[in-house]
């Protein structure tokens, strides 16, 4: 059996390539970039007036000059003007071009206007020479690149991307995960169970923690019977880049899923890692490069694992460098067995910034309304019992 630490190295191993497509701008929130966004030109691309008032020429102001005859206005959106007379002032806007020949902006605020002439009414030594105008080039020089590649696209940079032109952006085509639920007990949704079946609780939220993560994703159930399922296998092997089955994967008669793998082609990179839950999980990859996670059935089980291991094998082949997120346990916590324990926690802030894990301990892996009493799980090490109160821990946060 492997550790926590080798499944995920196995898996990190085990990333694929995303072939890339074009999006519009519209439809390109949320989508991982496949290639850098530069400047088309400089950020600023004019020495841009910031506040609305009179542009000058700041030497007049150490020759004692206090009044200005307004030459003539620059709106935002006119042609940059040329002052005429270095005694005269220019009326700006906030997104003018500052006018040639003018160094300075001084607000409505500390002028009053007569007779078409501006007079300051603050002391003059306050006026600095480049004050209230934006340099052209101060943020970003054109040709620099503004957004690399595999960065996830958020209004913040859909705001880029649009000042630079870019109304196609090319993305990373969305990965398509099936979700494969096995299990003679488990039956769809619309139905009403008989007393020795359950209704598919996993499908469900698995597809929708794939959905989360911008995945197009199927949801199918099979029977536990080994040439249906090989049947199927080899079907979605041809049209999904990843599978995800759950249960059938222990040491069950009827766990047909890991040698029905095996028979397709599918080797096996690893089957049970020392972790509580989730210990039988099963991870290959087929020789044509679908991936494929094979999750214990127990619902928490199943979602501990897609969350810590699928997510971990999605942001790496997305190119997206997740920070890993840490948690201080609020309390003392002991777990005996030599395995990794993931432990169900709720999350909150301290008054002083830190996120706080307090255990919110189920009645084991088959309970899976307990998950929504949680919202992370905290990863503790396999070497230790004792898990002290203010120690950090790795979270993995499923909200
Ligand atoms: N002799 C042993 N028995 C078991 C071991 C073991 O090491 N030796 N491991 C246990 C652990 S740990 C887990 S976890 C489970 C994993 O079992 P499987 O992956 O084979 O899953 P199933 O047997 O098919 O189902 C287990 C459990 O989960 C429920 N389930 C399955 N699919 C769904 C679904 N889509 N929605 C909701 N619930 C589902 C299923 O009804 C079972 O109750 O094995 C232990 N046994
Ligand atoms: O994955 Mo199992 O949870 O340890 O019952
Ligand atoms: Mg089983």
């Amino acid at each position: 059996m492997i550790t926590v630490e080798q499944a995920e190295q196995l898996i990190l191993e085990n990333t694929i390539a995303i072939p890339t497509e074009k999006v519009s701008i519209d439809a390109s929130l949320g989508r991982i970039l496949a290639e850098d966004l530069c400047a088309d030109r400089d950020f600023p691309p004019f020495n841009r007036v910031t506040m609305d008032g009179i542009a000058i020429r700041h030497e007049q102001l150490s020759k004692g000059q206090t009044s200005f005859l307004i030459e003539a206005t620059a709106a935002a959106g006119s042609h940059e003007k040329t002052l005429q007379n270095p005694e005269n002032c220019i009326e700006v806007m906030t997104g003018a071009m500052i006018p040639l020949g003018t160094d300075a902006v001084i607000r409505y605020e500390d002028i009053e206007i007569k007779d078409k002439t501006a007079r300051i009414t603050i002391d003059i030594n306050e006026i600095k020479a480049r004050q209230n105008i934006h340099p052209q080039g101060s943020d970003r020089k054109m040709g620099d690149i503004i957004v690399p590649k595999g960065r996830k696209l958020s209004p913040a940079e859909i705001g880029v991307a649009a000042t630079i032109g870019k109304h196609e952006i090319l993305v990373q085509r969305k990965l398509r995960a099936v979700v494969i639920s096995t299990g003679e007990e488990i039956v769809p949704i619309t139905e009403t169970p008989l007393p020795h079946q359950i209704r598919t609780s996993n499908g469900f939220a698995l597809q929708a923690s794939l959905k989360n993560w911008g995945l197009e994703t199927e949801n199918v159930l099979l029977p536990d019977d080994q040439a249906i399922i090989e049947q199927k296998i080899a079907a979605f092997m041809e049209t999904f880049d990843v599978l995800i089955l759950s249960g059938g994967v222990s040491a069950g008669k009827f766990d047909f899923v890991p040698k029905a793998l095996e028979n397709q082609g599918v080797k096996k990179l690893f089957h049970k890692v020392s972790q509580r839950p989730g210990k039988p999980f099963w991870f290959g990859k087929s020789a044509n490069g679908t991936v494929v996670f094979a999750l214990p059935g127990n619902p928490v089980s199943t979602f501990m694992c897609l969350n810590r291991y699928f997510k971990k094998w999605l942001d790496a082949s997305q190119d997206l460098g997740n920070q890993q997120l840490m948690a201080e346990l609020s309390e003392d916590f002991t777990f005996k067995p030599e395995l990794t324990f993931f432990l169900q926690v709720k999350l909150s802030y301290t008054l002083t910034g830190k996120i706080l894990a307090t255990p919110v301990e189920g009645h084991g892996s088959g309970d899976l309304a307990n998950l929504v009493e949680a919202d992370a799980f905290l990863e503790l090490p396999l070497e230790r019992s004792l898990f002290k109160k203010g120690e950090a821990f790795k979270a993995f946060i499923y909200r």
